[in-house]
């Protein structure tokens, strides 16, 4: 197993985020988590790339307990997530932000980062757009650039969080083709995404959390299924 949560639990005050949950991750799958907004879906990455210290219970990777370990620790050591609202440097280029991703995220040389940099700016489709700064791009570029900044690090685990939200149809399906080729590619992939069509395409599994718990987990599509699913997304183009 490549991720393991057992029994994760946080919360803010009297607010229960995390309750709970429980999750395996094995190498080389696709896994998609949906839920209503405020379910708990991005403080679920937070507890796992180490930004947010779980209250109780267990994280492990490779069977090795990671609970306490430092984020950056963790990002050396493979796990990487992309924001739902991208953050680049914006007054270094494209390719500089991929650099310091791959420099400081996972402790590459530069000569062997800026190879790698280039692969990831190919795959990604920013190559043309390496020496623009990040200040200056489009949002679909911005996206394109916040999932490369992750990929520079070479993740085992790549965390998408909300990757496709504000793409046109067209933009979205192109997205959905970069993510196919990384998960082709071997990469580990777990998926937080509001536009279902889209991860339907990529995941084999989906997790489903409300109110911080996990309601529903299976084979993707029977999950997308379900009454209990489709009551919480009603209204919503499932
Ligand atoms: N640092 C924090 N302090 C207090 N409350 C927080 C904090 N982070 C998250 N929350 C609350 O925890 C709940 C879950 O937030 P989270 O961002 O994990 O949900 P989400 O499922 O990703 O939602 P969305 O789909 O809107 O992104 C929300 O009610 C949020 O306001």
């Amino acid at each position: 197993m490549l991720l393991e949560l057992k029994d994760v639990r946080k919360a803010y005050g009297s607010l229960v985020v995390t309750d709970g949950v429980s999750l395996s991750v094995t190498e080389g799958e696709a896994l998609g988590v949906i839920g209503p907004n405020g379910a708990g879906k991005t403080t679920l990455f937070a507890l796992i790339t180490g930004a947010v210290k779980p209250d109780a219970g267990a994280i492990r990777l490779d069977g090795r307990d990671i609970t306490a370990m430092p984020a950056a620790q963790r990002c050396r050591a493979g796990i990487c997530r992309s924001h739902q609202i991208p953050h680049p440097f914006e007054t270094l280029t494209v390719f500089e932000n991929l650099l310091v991703a791959a420099c400081f995220g996972r402790a590459m040389r530069e000569a062997e980062a800026a190879d790698w940099c280039v692969e990831v700016l190919a795959l990604t489709g920013l190559l043309a757009k390496a020496n623009r700064l990040g200040g200056t791009l489009t949002l679909l570029d911005r996206k394109r650039l916040e999932m490369a900044r992750a990929l520079a690090t070479r993740p085992r685990l790549l965390l998408l969080d909300e990757i496709a939200g504000g793409l046109t149809s067209a933009e979205c399906e192109a997205l959905v083709g970069t993510i196919r080729t990384i998960h082709a590619g071997g990469t580990t992939i777990v998926w937080i995404e509001h536009i279902v069509h889209a991860l339907l395409a990529v995941v084999g599994r989906l997790t489903v959390l409300n109110f911080g718990r996990k309601i529903a987990e299976g084979e993707a599509r029977s999950v997308i299924g379900l009454p209990e699913v489709r009551d919480i997304y009603l209204g919503s183009p499932v």
